[in-house]
């Protein structure tokens, strides 16, 4: 049996009156990667965002619904939604490394707010999340630089760096490739496969063969309802649904 890191309880969004995601239930799996597929506009990225509470930013956004994170429903009263976000970091369609920080201030930031762990150092954690995305060697001669300096494969492994550096359990990734040429992309995929050894990931992605390439699991929304969910393998060869298979072999979307 694999371990449920988040449930995902009839959970319904809107923005004032679109009511963009509807009814969706789906456990995601702990150290595993998985993948949100679905024509553009389905609620891909509304959903995510409810998974760390971040769509309630938005002036007229509303929820109803549970999500559990290791048990514990994250729109409950007592929850801080700053810790929550800590553990649930995000990382975003386009490399967003803070312009004006040097590339060590950009993985330190959020260690200066939440709080150094005991018995490490700022350098520390800095060295390791660098190494953990593979950009240590490539930047510790500059690591008082700006970030902006960076090819865009290099920040967004700086912003995945900076995600890492407060120690989630869960890591959301809103397109991560998008703005990435080949290269970049598959060394971004590599990468997010070694991760799943320590977090757990859910992923969106626009790209099919990406999902198939890197997830574990695959839900396929539309409209936003979730249609089909299961091992990538099986949605992919088997789809249960008409309009999985439609998907996915290219008939719409
Ligand atoms: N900030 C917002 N305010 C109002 N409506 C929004 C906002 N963001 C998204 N929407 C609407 O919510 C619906 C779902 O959008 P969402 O971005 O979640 O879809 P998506 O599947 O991620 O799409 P894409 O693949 O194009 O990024 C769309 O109808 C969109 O227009």
């Amino acid at each position: 049996m694999m371990k449920v890191c988040m449930k995902i309880e009839d959970f319904n969004a809107w923005y004032g009156q679109n009511h963009v995601v509807k009814d969706v239930n789906l456990e995601v799996y702990t150290n595993q990667i998985t993948a949100i597929i679905g024509p553009s506009g389905c609620g891909k990225s509304t959903f995510i965002r409810c998974l760390n509470r971040l769509h309630e930013l938005i002036p007229g956004a509303r929820t109803k619904g549970r999500v559990f994170l290791d048990g514990e429903d994250i729109y409950g009263a007592n929850v801080d939604a700053a810790d929550l976000r800590r553990r649930v970091g995000m990382v975003f369609q386009k490399p967003n490394p803070f312009p004006t920080m040097s590339i060590f201030d950009n993985v330190a930031v959020g260690l200066r707010l939440h709080g150094i762990p005991s018995g490490t150092t700022v350098e520390e954690v800095v060295e390791r999340c660098l190494k953990m995305v593979g950009l240590w060697k490539e930047v510790k001669d500059r690591l008082h630089v700006s970030g902006a300096g960076l090819s865009g494969g290099q920040q967004q492994r700086l912003c995945i760096a900076r995600a890492l550096a407060v120690e989630p359990e869960v890591l959301l990734m809103d397109e991560p490739c998008s703005a990435l040429d080949p290269v970049s992309t598959l060394k971004i995929e590599e990468l997010v496969k070694e991760l799943k050894e320590k977090y757990t990931i859910v992923m969106v992605t626009h790209n099919m063969h990406q999902a198939a390439r890197v997830a574990d699991y695959t839900a396929f929304f539309l409209e936003g309802r979730l249609i089909e969910y299961g091992a990538t393998a099986d949605i992919f060869t088997n789809p249960k649904d008409r309009r999985t298979e439609e998907y996915i072999t290219g008939r719409f979307g």
